[in-house]
Formats: structure tokens, sequence, C-alpha cells
């Protein structure tokens, strides 16, 4: 009977997946069982006799989880290390008499050392992650890019290189490009990184001020200069960014006899106030903006052409978000983490959805990009944002080609750029799109799509 409840006991032991140890309330080991030499470098039938205190003083085990049971009188866990260098999550349950002595002690085993090596590499990760994210800070500090602005594209590190190169010296800097493609952001970024970064920066938008008054907003006007000016008269903008830049965006929605004037005072740096006499001195470096051309606008004789080639000394053409994939992927990304901050979300694209980006036409640019993906991240209720939540059809608003040649060069980009997104190298793109690795570069270098993969 003994023998057979023995039996059953010893069972039910192996049956269970732990290492478990008895002893008595002494704590010399009564039975041990399971893998005895794999997990502490002792046989079962070798641990059976000894003590706990004298396999913990021996590092066979440490901490001994019995010994702290017998003191406590009740159940504990501990993590231990074993002279085999496995990490054991060891619990200890005492066995009470009727006069609450401990007579027994029973400890259960469960090997933690594949998960604690997890937990060690994951812990490690970490920090390495820690480590690249400040170099990546370092770097754009080095870079000089302002915080949350993404310059992945080829295209786009070619302007912010001209942009550091420019921004020391005093030049007059006109930033061309499609609205909301982010010529404020780098006209900032020029003054930020210009020896008048202490000055002021002082923004107009030209096309927001009505005719009538942009005169006496950028000029200022004397004391009883017109009915209705104030008593005191006024300091203009041109005035205010004195020491430091003037950024005049819209420059395009400038009336002309406002342009003739404007040349005036970049030529001679004086100018006089609305209903004064009195020249006054002023010092600022100009930085314009157009989403027009410029140059167009020259023919057609609404812009001066004497102002055109003033504002030209260095001029930054901003390319629109169509023509450059990467940062369409960067940016959204980008973007998802702002929002998923500021609404406490967790959002993430699907790879098609992500896809659908790269093959609209963006009219709105980065601007149009970030209000979308405020919007996706504010209504779509699920944490992936697949491709149905994307409010339009991936060909519908794409620019329309005219000819067969531009369909057709069309049709070869998308497959260009849907090919890169899926593959790790220019070789597996050729094997994707079935053509040689050397053409592919060829067609990557004519769409101008980043050859360098990620
Ligand atoms: N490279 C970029 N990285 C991050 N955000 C950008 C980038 N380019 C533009 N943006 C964001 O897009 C929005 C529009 O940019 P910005 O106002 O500079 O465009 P713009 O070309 O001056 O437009 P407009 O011609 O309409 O005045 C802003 O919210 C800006 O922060």
């Amino acid at each position: 009977m003994r023998e057979l409840l023995e039996r059953e006991i010893e069972g039910i032991i192996n049956a269970s997946g732990e290492n478990i140890m008895m002893t008595d309330g002494r704590g010399v080991i009564l039975r041990s069982v399971k893998n005895g030499q794999e997990v502490y470098g002792l046989a079962s039938s070798e641990l059976v006799g000894k003590s706990v205190q004298e396999l913990e003083a021996l590092h066979i085990f440490n901490p001994s989880v019995t010994l702290r049971v017998i003191e406590e009188k009740k159940p504990i866990t501990v993590m231990q290390q074993t002279a085999t260098g496995k990490t054991m999550m060891t619990r200890g349950v005492p066995l009470l008499d009727e006069h609450h002595n401990v007579i027994r002690v029973i400890s259960f085993s469960h090997d933690m050392t594949e998960i604690q090596q997890l937990k060690e590499k994951y812990e490690a990760m970490q920090q390495k992650m820690m480590h690249y994210e400040s170099e990546i800070e370092q770097l754009r500090d080095q870079h000089g890019l302002p915080h949350g602005v993404v310059i992945k594209s080829k295209a786009m590190q070619d302007v912010w290189t001209l942009i550091r190169k420019v921004a020391g010296s005093s030049a007059t800097v006109v930033l061309q490009g499609e609205s909301g493609v982010g010529k404020s952001i780098f006209a900032r970024a020029i003054h930020h990184h210009s020896t008048r970064r202490d000055g002021p920066l002082i923004e107009v938008n030209c096309g927001a001020i009505p005719e009538s008054l942009v005169e006496s907003e950028l000029f200022g006007y004397e004391p009883g200069a017109f009915t209705g000016a104030h008593s005191k008269g006024k300091v203009g903008l041109l005035e205010l960014a004195n020491k430091g830049t003037l950024f005049l965006d819209e420059i395009g929605e400038l009336p002309l006899s406002i342009q003739v004037k404007l040349l005036k005072v970049l030529q001679e740096k004086t100018f006089v106030r609305v209903g004064g006499t009195k020249s006054r001195s002023v010092d600022f470096r100009l930085i314009t903006a157009s989403h027009r051309d410029l140059k167009e606008m020259v023919a057609d004789g609404t812009f001066r052409e004497d102002l055109y080639y003033r504002l030209h000394v260095v001029p930054l053409l901003i390319p629109p978000l169509r023509e450059r994939p990467d940062d369409i992927v960067q940016l959204t990304h980008a973007f998802l983490a702002v929002f998923n901050e500021r609404y406490h979300t967790n959002k993430h694209m699907h790879p098609l959805a992500l896809q659908q980006l790269l093959h609209y036409a963006w009219p709105g640019n980065v601007r149009e990009l970030e209000n979308m993906i405020e919007r996706l991240v504010v209504t779509v209720e699920s944490e992936q944002i697949q491709q149905e939540h994307i409010p339009f059809l991936s060909n519908e608003q794409h620019v329309p080609a005219t000819t067969l040649q531009e369909a057709l060069a069309d049709v070869e980009r998308k497959w260009l750029i849907q090919a890169r997104t899926q593959c790790q190298s220019t070789y597996e793109m050729a094997r994707y799109l079935g053509m040689s690795q050397p053409t592919v570069i060829r067609r990557l270098q004519k769409y101008k799509i980043d050859s360098k993969m990620n």
C-alpha cells in the first residue's frame, strides 16, 4: 500500500513540468526529482540527505527558498541562480503541523533561463535603441534639421544641403514650390541657421494683407499719414525685421507699386514711412516664397523683372510630394507618431494602405498628408488603418497622363515604387520586376527614385 502511494506520488511529480524538491523542517533534502544533474550539477540521488544551507553555501543554488520558507512559515517565490548557470523561478511552500511548526518544505522550480536570456537580450536591445535614438538626435542636430522635419528623399537632402550652405551668407533666397511643400518651415530653418538667428524673424503673408494696407503694413507710417491712421504712427514690418530676417511669403501677390518700393529698399537699404520724409536705414535679410511661377508672372507683366532677378540670387525649388515617394513613407510614420501621441492612440498603417498613399498625386502636398493622417487617427476605430479607410481611390486623382508614352511611364514608375517598398535590394527588385539589376538602377535614376534601399 505504502509502495503504491510512493509510486503515485512519484508519478504525479514526474508528470508535472517542474523540478520538485522536498526537505524536512530543518532543510535536509528528502526527495529531489527530475533533472538534478542538468539544473544543479548534482544527480538527484546526490542531493538527497544534504542540507539546503550547505548547498546554498556551495552555490549549488542561491538563494535557498527553503531557508526563507522555514524562517517565515509561508509560501515564498524567489529567482535562483544554479551551479550550471541556470535561472530558476522557485516557489517554496511549507507544510505545518498542528503546532504551526514547519515539518516539510516543498519547492517547485521552473527553468527561466531562456526567458531570462530573452529579457536580457530585450534589455540590451532597448539600450541599443536608446543609444541609436540619441545618435540620430545628435546627427539631426549636426544636420540642424528642425524637430519633426523629414528629408528622406535624395531631392530633399539636396535642398537641405543647399539651405545649410546659403544660410550662413546674407544672400537673398527665393523658395519656390507648390502650396504645402514646406516652403515656410525651410524659410524659418534658414533664419535659425544664419548669423541673424538672434535677431527677429518677421513672417509676412503678402496674399493675406488687403492691397490698400500693404504699403503701410510693410513700411509703417508717420502720425496723421492718412485718415484712420493711428495718431502716434506705426512701425512697419520692414523696420521690425531690422537685424533679422524678413520672410515674404506669397511674394507674387505683392502689387506692382509695392514691388518697386521693395526693390528700392533692397538696393539702397533705406526707406521712408508712408506720409513721412525722413529716410530710415534698415538691415534685414530677405527670404521670399511663392507657389506661383514668378518667371511666368514676369512674362505676363504682373511681376517686375528687375525685382525677379534681385530675388533670385539663390533660388530653391522644393519638389512636390508626389515626386518624393521616400518622403511620403517617412512622413506618414512621423505624422502617425505625432498624432498617436496627441490623441493617445496606437494606430498603424497596413502596407497596402501605405502603398495607396504612394499612388496619390497629393495636390495639397505635405499639408494634405498631415491633415489626412490626423483625420485617420481620429476617425478610424481599429488600430490598423486599412486601404478602405483611405478616402480616395489610387488612380482616381492621379495626375493624368496626356500621351501614351506618359501613361506607360506612369505605370512603370508605379511598378518601380511598389517593388521598392516590397524588396530589400535592387537585385530583389530585378527578380520582382523581371528585369536586370542594371536596368532597375537605370529606371530608378530615370524616375528620380532613390536607389538606396532601407
Ligand atoms: N519635410 C517636412 N517634414 C515635416 N513636416 C513638413 C515637411 N514639409 C512640410 N511639412 C508640414 O506641412 C505643412 C505645410 O508646410 P508649409 O506651411 O511650410 O508649406 P508651404 O510650402 O509654405 O505652404 P504654402 O505655400 O501654402 O504657404 C506644415 O504643417 C509643415 O510643418
